[in-house]
């Protein structure tokens, strides 16, 4: 692990990759050992301006726009099999990047990518079609591709979430500019020699990299883009939200989360063990959807918190490459601080450790903190209320299914929610009660791509996957003849 290096990354603009007009770089680190993995071009405005004009006219030539979607889906299938063909190398570029375990990348950002790459394809040839009649008159929408679409992605599941977004804005027939978060840029670059390769045309997938605040302000305001899809931080969303106003381009938001877990009394309790250690702890707590909350019924607390504090202690955090690792690096030295910070204000806040609170004895060059898990929370503190983005988790007792309702609820976020119960009548009114846009009944984070995804509250705006991303990347005409 010690000392790799990975080849460096260029833009990807119209086919072709090219250093910054600066020709300025920065480094990316590997979170694992702190040290240099590759040097990337450091785009800025200037770069955004060449890139949203070759997208313009790349979109305005219809040789993507206008190409039939069967054969859009051809190229994006044969996309999605040359991730799969180098599923081994993207996964390992993304683990030295991010520091997450490469079972993770292997088994799930990977391969999830490729399915993202062929549900969208196959699914633009089903969805949207309309046509009523009324009388004399009959009536049909078209949706038509919206243009240029800017997407900027997190740093947490890079090309998962980068192919997310992007296959469904390609398949619909865009243009795309992507920004990767400038910690792991690496996976995402390569996704341009992947186009290539598979015969998307020049300039219908360009991929940037550069600071969000100088090339994502120039991607979320120049006058081509006609989209933007984000990833990200609540505050950024908002920022971005402000700069889409003065375009009046909509956006689609998928923002923080603070999600409430709930075990209640009647659950299979092992199966909640498990499954919440799962919901907290998998890549490394830097994850969206995580249950960071868990309230459990006070009658099954100690029990629960027993075998719980119990499995903590077996997970093994690591070398991302070793395939045993179960948590690795968090992805930068700077997120680490933050996350020993809120250890630091918990414990300030009067809650106690059950687990962890510190970073790996004897693994200090790199980024690696102990799965930590707080008591004595009462849901008003800050580590309740403030999404930490690691691997920290409150636990919050609850009498009643009212009380974990309302604790549930008390929280600015509304990403997802999950129940652990037996009693189906109670997993459904809670399910339906719990402000989120996601909520997983025994389980957590198992996908169907056909359902809407996105949060509520200060968690987002807007839903993607299935027919609602091709709702937000399409435009809709509505023709109406009389007969
Ligand atoms: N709701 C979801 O589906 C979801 C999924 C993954 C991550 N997240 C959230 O993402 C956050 C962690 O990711 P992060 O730290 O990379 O977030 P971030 O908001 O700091 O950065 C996300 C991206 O936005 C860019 N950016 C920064 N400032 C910008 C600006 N002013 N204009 C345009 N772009 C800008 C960054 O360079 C990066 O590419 C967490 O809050 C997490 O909950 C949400
Ligand atoms: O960290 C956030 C996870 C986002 C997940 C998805 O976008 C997805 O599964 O489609």
């Amino acid at each position: 692990m010690s000392g790799t290096t990975l080849k460096d990354a260029k833009l990807f603009i119209n086919g072709e990759y090219v250093d910054a007009l600066s020709g300025e770089t920065f480094d990316t680190i590997n979170p694992a050992t702190n040290e240099k993995l590759a040097s990337v071009a450091n785009a800025s405005e200037q770069d955004v301006q060449k890139t949203a004009e070759v997208a313009q006219k790349t979109f305005e030539s219809g040789v993507w726009s206008k190409m039939s979607v069967d054969d859009r889906a051809k190229i994006l299938c044969k996309m999605s099999d040359l991730v799969m063909e180098r599923v081994e190398e993207l996964a390992m570029v993304e683990t030295l990047d991010v520091g997450k375990p490469i079972k993770e990348s292997l088994g799930f950002d990977i391969p999830r990518a490729a399915q993202n790459l062929r549900f969208f394809a196959e699914m633009a040839k089903y969805v949207n079609h309309e046509h009523y009649d009324k009388g004399n008159y009959m009536s049909y929408a078209k949706y038509a591709p919206a243009g240029v679409t800017s997407l900027i992605i997190p740093w947490n599941l890079p090309f998962m979430q980068m192919t997310w977004k992007a296959s469904a804005a390609l398949a619909a027939g865009n243009t795309v500019i992507v920004k990767p978060a400038s910690y792991t840029p690496l996976s995402a670059v390569m996704l341009g020699e992947i186009a290539n390769e598979a015969g998307l045309p020049p300039g219908v997938l360009n991929i940037i990299t550069g600071p969000g605040s100088t090339v994502g302000t120039a991607m979320t305001t120049h006058p081509n883009v006609r989209r933007i899809s984000f990833v990200g931080e609540t505050t950024t969303g908002k920022t971005i939200m402000k700069n889409a106003a003065s375009q009046l381009i909509p956006v689609s938001l998928e923002l923080g989360g603070k999600s409430a877990n709930i075990v209640f009394e009647d659950a299979d309790l092992d199966e909640a063990v498990s499954g919440s250690i799962e919901a907290i702890f998998r890549n490394q707590g830097e994850i969206c959807l995580a249950g960071s909350r868990l309230l459990v019924q006070e009658s099954v607390y100690e029990a629960f918190l027993d075998k719980f504090t119990a499995a903590v202690q077996k997970i093994k955090v690591g070398d991302p490459l070793d395939p045993a690792t179960d948590m690795g690096a968090l992805v930068s030295a700077s997120h680490l601080a933050t996350v020993d910070e809120y250890v630091q204000i918990g414990l300030a806040e009067g809650a106690k450790l059950a687990a962890g609170g510190k970073r790996v004895a004897g693994m200090d060059k790199g980024n690696f903190y102990e799965p930590t898990v707080f008591y004595e929370v009462d849901n008003s503190m800050r580590i309740a209320q403030e999404e930490i983005f690691g691997p920290v988790l409150v636990v919050i007792p609850f009498k009643t299914e009212e009380d974990a309702i309302r604790i549930a609820n008390d929280s600015i976020y509304g990403l997802a929610g999950v129940v652990w119960t037996n009693d189906l009548r109670r997993a459904h009114r809670v399910a339906a009660q719990v402000d989120a846009g996601l909520l997983w009944i025994n389980c957590w984070y198992v996908r169907d791509l056909r359902t809407p995804f996105g949060g509520s509250k200060a968690s987002g705006i807007g839903r993607e996957g299935g027919r609602h991303s091709f709702e937000f990347y399409t435009e809709a005409k509505t023709i109406t003849m009389k007969c």
